[in-house]
């Protein structure tokens, strides 16, 4: 997330995809509050972005962006909820912090959440009509998320997107590595002892990836039922069924569809027809489907045979299998 601020949602009565035209929006029916997590990229956050308050969330690397929420705006129809109470929840204000500008097929947006004064000063009110989205990778294997999260909205509904573990640590230090360049090698952060092939799964490109791990997690707090999982992998060879399916989930009606999306073959990804706002194509940043560097052979092998039991548990907690072995 690549699906990869805080976040939620809208009133849980309507909601709207953001980028859809407004007036077809509207859920059909009630709809608890989203959140989108995004699994595809890496920890950013060792203590993940469920502090409470802004100075500390700026200090762990966040940024405060009030600009993006400029997409959110509701256009002339809904009217903003009266300004919420602290008990008042859900009608509690909502906040943002981006993780750096991410962005995926779908917009991403707020969560509304228990925070302290300074930081409720920052978010945007919550609007009718509206689901709000956030997306941060880094809840998913955040240990105090769950509780947090649940606490402040049992219904919020989860979304989180999954790529094939192997796939996701190569891209995670993909992008570190375009950061730093003199980071060590993959080969060599994988493990803790390469002759013994001890696998070292306390850095963060390997440990996100076993899911399994982190949704029993989630699980005793939601029931698996309030959690689609999408495949990063269809995400990128059927945007539209995979988006299809995370419409239906959020109670909306299917308005993204096959004809929103080309296959842009520079790029080598699908990209919009017509980017929100406007009639121009759009397609991910640079920053999405960089190449990945070439790593040994054998080292992918022995990440897959690592996360195979991971893998497999992961698929019956779901009850989907991914393909990833
Ligand atoms: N349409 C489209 N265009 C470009 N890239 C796409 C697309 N769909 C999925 N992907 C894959 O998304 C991966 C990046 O996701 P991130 O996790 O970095 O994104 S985010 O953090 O959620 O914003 C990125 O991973 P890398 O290939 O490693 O860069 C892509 O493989």
């Amino acid at each position: 997330c690549e699906g990869m601020g805080c976040g939620v949602a809208g009133n849980g009565e309507q909601g709207e995809v953001l980028g859809a035209p407004r007036s077809t929006q509207t859920a059909a029916h009630t709809a608890p509050t989203p959140f989108w997590l995004g699994l595809t990229q890496e920890l950013r956050l060792p203590s993940g972005p469920l502090a409470n308050d802004a100075q500390s969330l700026a200090q762990q690397g966040f940024e405060f962006s009030r600009r993006p929420w400029s997409r959110m705006d509701p256009g002339p129809s809904p009217k903003p909820l009266p300004t919420p109470g602290w008990e008042s929840f859900p009608k509690q204000p909502a906040c943002r912090v981006s993780s750096g500008g991410r962005r995926k097929l779908l917009r991403s947006g707020a969560l509304n959440m228990s925070l302290s004064p300074p930081l409720r000063d920052l978010m945007p009110r919550t609007l009718e009509g509206q689901i709000t989205m956030e997306k941060t990778p880094s809840y998913f294997v955040t240990k105090e998320a769950p509780a947090r999260i649940s606490s402040m909205s049992k219904g919020t509904k989860l979304i989180v997107v999954v790529r094939d573990p192997v796939t996701r640590a190569i891209s995670d230090y993909t992008q570190t590595l375009s950061k730093k360049p003199d980071i060590p090698t993959f080969e060599s952060l994988t493990f803790k002892n390469r002759t013994t092939g001890l696998i070292d799964t306390s850095w963060s490109a390997i440990q996100i990836g076993i899911y399994a791990k982190h949704l029993e997690n989630w699980l005793l707090y939601f029931p698996i039922g309030q959690i689609l999982f999408v495949s990063g992998e269809r995400l990128i060879s059927d945007p539209a069924g995979e988006l299809g399916r995370v419409q239906d989930f959020l109670g909306l009606k299917r308005i993204i569809t096959d004809k929103h999306f080309y296959f842009n073959k520079t790029k080598g990804f699908p990209c919009l027809k017509k980017a929100e706002g406007s009639s121009k194509p759009h397609c991910l940043g640079k920053t999405k489907g960089r190449t990945h560097p070439d790593i040994d052979q054998e080292v992918v092998q022995r990440l897959r045979d690592f996360y195979r039991p991971f893998n497999m548990k992961f698929y019956q907690m779901t009850g989907q299998d991914f393909g990833w072995d």
